[in-house]
């Protein structure tokens, strides 16, 4: 049971639940920067290690599953050091670290391991994370959506674990050893409009020679990319972005930064947003303004200390 950073019992709760060290600065940094600076308490539940990664770099190359298989232990290292740069002191692994093992992508022979991810009984698994939502008792819950943004087997299996968490944490009769029943008010699922992905992939062509990294990433490279009519919000991290690029950063071996650019070890350049963009699929919208989207995860919400 990690203790919980002090904070008004009335603090909005916040519990974003990814599949590999990397996912949640990639997706979240700016959002999570943000509100660990308002006082909210941020958790995130990672699921694996990651220990199936390519690694960037010569030099860190020898710690890949091919190798000495050490990976997962290293990017255990590089997450706390995300996780300090964006101001997050509530993070854990799903089951404790090392629990369920990095599955590799979709198809690789790793995805058969009986201790990866893809191979997780679904109720167990959803069980460590019923613990975490009864522990900390979040007003919203970010999450991936049907197709884990982009079809990787642990980001499709995170998926299905906080869907399922979500549903078992508020049922009273289930696992009562486990804490009282809490129901989520609002649960998001990451996601990117398909109007602000051509935008940053204009202004990626507009760099032209002065682009940093040798290939460019397509929209097909970039999860979860909706039509604007299905965004519910668009988080504004701008004044966090240095956060998000020292916390991208911290992820050494996945991930790399030139200017407001960032590739993954496939080397493919991509725009580097400092709005995070979220779609509402459990719970009710704020009233919207003049803008069509919330500015704000909590939005609409009371502080109910009693929650
Ligand atoms: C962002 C993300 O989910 N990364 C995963 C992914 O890594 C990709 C994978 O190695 C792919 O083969 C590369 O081309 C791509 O550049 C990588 O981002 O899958 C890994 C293995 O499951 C995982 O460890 C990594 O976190
Ligand atoms: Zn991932």
């Amino acid at each position: 049971m990690t203790a919980l950073p002090d904070a008004p019992s009335a603090a909005r709760r916040l519990l974003l639940v990814h599949a590999h060290p990397d996912d949640e600065t990639i997706g979240n940094g700016a959002t999570m920067a943000r509100y660990a600076a308002e006082g909210a308490l941020v958790t995130l539940v990672t699921c694996t290690l990651g220990e199936e990664g390519e690694v960037i770099g010569d030099e860190l190359r020898h710690l890949a599953a091919d190798r000495d298989d050490t990976l997962g232990e290293h990017r255990l290292g590089e997450l706390a050091a995300a996780m300090a740069a964006l101001g997050v002191t509530d993070h854990r692994f799903l089951g404790g670290p090392g629990r369920y093992r990095d599955s590799g992508m979709m198809g690789v022979p790793s995805n058969k391991r009986p201790d990866c991810f893809w191979q997780a009984d679904l109720d167990e698994a959803a069980a460590h994370l019923v613990a975490v939502v009864r522990e900390t008792r979040p007003d919203v819950l970010v999450g991936y959506d049907e197709n884990g943004g982009y079809g990787h087997p642990d980001h499709i299996q995170a998926h299905r674990v906080a869907m399922r968490a979500y549903e078992l944490a508020a049922e009273p009769d289930f696992r009562p050893d486990l804490g009282p029943a809490h129901d989520i008010a609002k649960v998001y699922w990451n996601c990117m409009p398909l109007s602000v992905l051509e935008a940053g992939f204009a202004a990626l062509r507009a760099a032209g020679k002065k682009f940093p990294f040798p290939g460019v990433a397509g929209p097909e490279d970039v999860p979860g990319v909706v039509a604007d009519e299905l965004v519910t919000a668009a988080v504004d991290g701008t004044a966090f972005t240095d956060r998000k690029v020292a916390a991208m950063r911290a992820h050494r071996t996945q991930i790399a930064v030139d200017g407001p650019f960032f590739a993954l070890s496939n080397d493919l350049g991509q725009p580097m947003p400092a709005t995070e963009y979220y779609r509402l699929v459990r719970g009710e919208a704020a009233p919207r303004g003049a803008s069509p989207w919330e500015d704000d995860l909590f939005a609409g919400l009371e502080r109910n200390p009693t929650r």
